[in-house]
């Protein structure tokens, strides 16, 4: 089949590489020239394990191209898919300007009777297909189109594995047609297809992450209770997971979601029902639960040295909201140091990748340095921020020889805190002190 791609983020270059390599002729566009020039010399702007591969396999082979011209792109899809962001505005809704503007160039470009199916792919409200269908048609007015959604859960650092294994596909299709070619289109991918109208896909995706985020704050709240009463969270969280019921999966504790989705889609879906006069009470929790997670690192290093932390320094192990990413959008690293400087302590960092789009969001004064064992040397104090494979090799015996004073604070609770504790480790996790 015919694709254009409209939007090179993670999820329209994951997906578009991917369709290619499924067979099909894929087109991606973005507006931005220079982000277009550089994927034609395979200069990949996001860190994705695979990806640089892919996209060079399939250029090669001429089934992937990358272009600013929509028009030309338009023109030749049977099926053309919508991957541009839906960021947050600030009361909280989904800025859907991009997505707008998009269906308005997808109308510009249709000059032919052939049919096209115009699928979303971004997150995007409810009622946006019909809305996008109403954009195009309304810069074409015989544009033979049908407006679908078939939303996508990648996650970043296994976008291209997810993409090619994923759980689930979700076709919302607005009729027949549409509905067996995206059909033709997803069944290598998986036998698991939900086909569904338009409106309840748009909101399984909202839904979705807003149940992960649920978890993760339940979670966590769990193990700031098990903290008050010394319990450890990471047997309250295996006990629990062995329920088939719950399950063990998103039940890790820690500094609270980040990333570019979680946040924005929890926000974005709680203005979704106050739209419609309806208080979404539990979407509220979870969110009042996470902006107060990222503060718990700084809570404990103020518990071992009695608020006194002024003129110490601080290593800071990870700055990307999660491992395997150089994504910095809504990481914890981001509030934990700024709060560590405002209260006069110096922040030494290190990320493996994502040192450089941190720069600009840290105190001038924060050092980056390219290494773990040189960010911890001298240093009064460890924060796990990043669960890197890199950071977890670091053992007791190198914090206790190179900090100042041997304490750890453990984010992301994944060092062997026993371990710690018995080579003289002042150590604290999160709902596992
Ligand atoms: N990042 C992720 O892991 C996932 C994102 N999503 C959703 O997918 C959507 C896209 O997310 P990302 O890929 O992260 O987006 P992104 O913001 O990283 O990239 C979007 C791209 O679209 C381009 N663009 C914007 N307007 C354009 C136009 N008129 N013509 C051509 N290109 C245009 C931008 O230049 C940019 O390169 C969002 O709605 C997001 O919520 C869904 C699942 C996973
Ligand atoms: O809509 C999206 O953009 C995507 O959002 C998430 O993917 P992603 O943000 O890449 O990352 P996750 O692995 O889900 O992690 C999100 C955040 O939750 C945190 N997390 C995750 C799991 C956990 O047990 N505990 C926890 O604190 C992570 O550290 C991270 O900050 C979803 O997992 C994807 O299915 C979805 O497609």
């Amino acid at each position: 089949m015919k694709l254009a791609v409209i939007g090179t983020g993670y999820v329209g270059l994951v997906s578009g590489t991917c369709f290619a390599d499924l067979g099909n002729e894929v087109i991606c566009v973005d507006k931005l020239e220079d982000k277009v020039e550089r994927l034609n010399r395979y200069d990949i702007p996001i860190y994705e394990p695979g990806l640089e591969e892919l996209v060079r396999k399939n250029h090669q082979r001429d089934r992937l191209s990358f272009t600013t011209d929509i028009h030309s792109a338009v023109h030749h899809a049977d099926i053309v898919l919508i991957a541009v962001g839906t960021p947050e505005t600030e009361s909280g809704a989904a800025d859907m300007s991009f997505v707008y503007k998009v269906a308005e160039e997808i109308g510009e470009s249709i000059e032919d009777d052939k049919y096209r199916v115009i699928v979303n792919k971004s997150t995007v409200p409810v009622g946006t297909a019909e809305k996008v269908e109403d954009l195009i048609k309304k810069q074409q007015p015989n544009a033979n189109i049908n407006v679908c959604s078939v939303p996508e859960f990648l996650r970043e650092g296994s976008a291209v594995k997810d993409t090619f294994h994923p759980d689930r596909i979700i076709i919302g299709a607005s009729d027949k047609r549409a509905e067996s070619m995206l059909l033709e289109l997803h069944s290598p991918l998986t036998d698991q297809i939900v086909v569904t109208d338009p409106r309840s896909s748009e909101m399984i995706k909202y839904a979705s992450n807003a149940f992960l985020a649920t978890k993760i704050s339940f979670i966590n709240e769990i193990a700031n209770i098990c903290d008050a009463y010394d319990a450890d969270i990471k047997a309250v969280a295996e006990g629990m997971g062995l329920d088939n019921r719950i399950g063990p999966k998103f039940l890790n504790a820690g500094i609270g979601y980040g990333g570019s989705c979680f946040p924005k889609d929890v926000k974005a879906l709680k203005h979704l029902a106050e739209e419609r006069n309806y208080q979404p009470d539990i979407l509220q929790a979870v969110m009042d639960v996470n902006e107060k997670q990222s503060h718990r690192m700084v809570e404990h290093l103020d518990r071992i040295f009695d608020g006194d932390i002024k003129g110490m320094t601080v290593a800071i192990l990870g700055l990307a909201f999660k491992p395997n990413t150089d994504d910095m959008r809504e990481a914890p690293s981001v509030k934990i140091i700024h709060e560590l400087t405002e209260k006069g302590a110096s922040v030494r960092a290190v990320d493996p990748i994502a040192a450089n789009n941190a720069r600009t969001l840290l105190p001038e004064d924060v050092h980056i340095v390219e290494d773990a064992l040189e960010a911890i040397k001298d240093a009064d104090a460890a924060f796990l921020v990043t669960e890197w494979d890199e950071f977890k090799k670091i053992t007791a015996d190198d914090f206790k020889r190179l900090l100042k004073q041997p304490v750890v604070i453990d984010g992301r609770n994944v060092f062997d805190r026993d371990l710690f504790k018995e080579n003289g480790i002042i150590y604290h996790g999160i709902g596992r002190k």
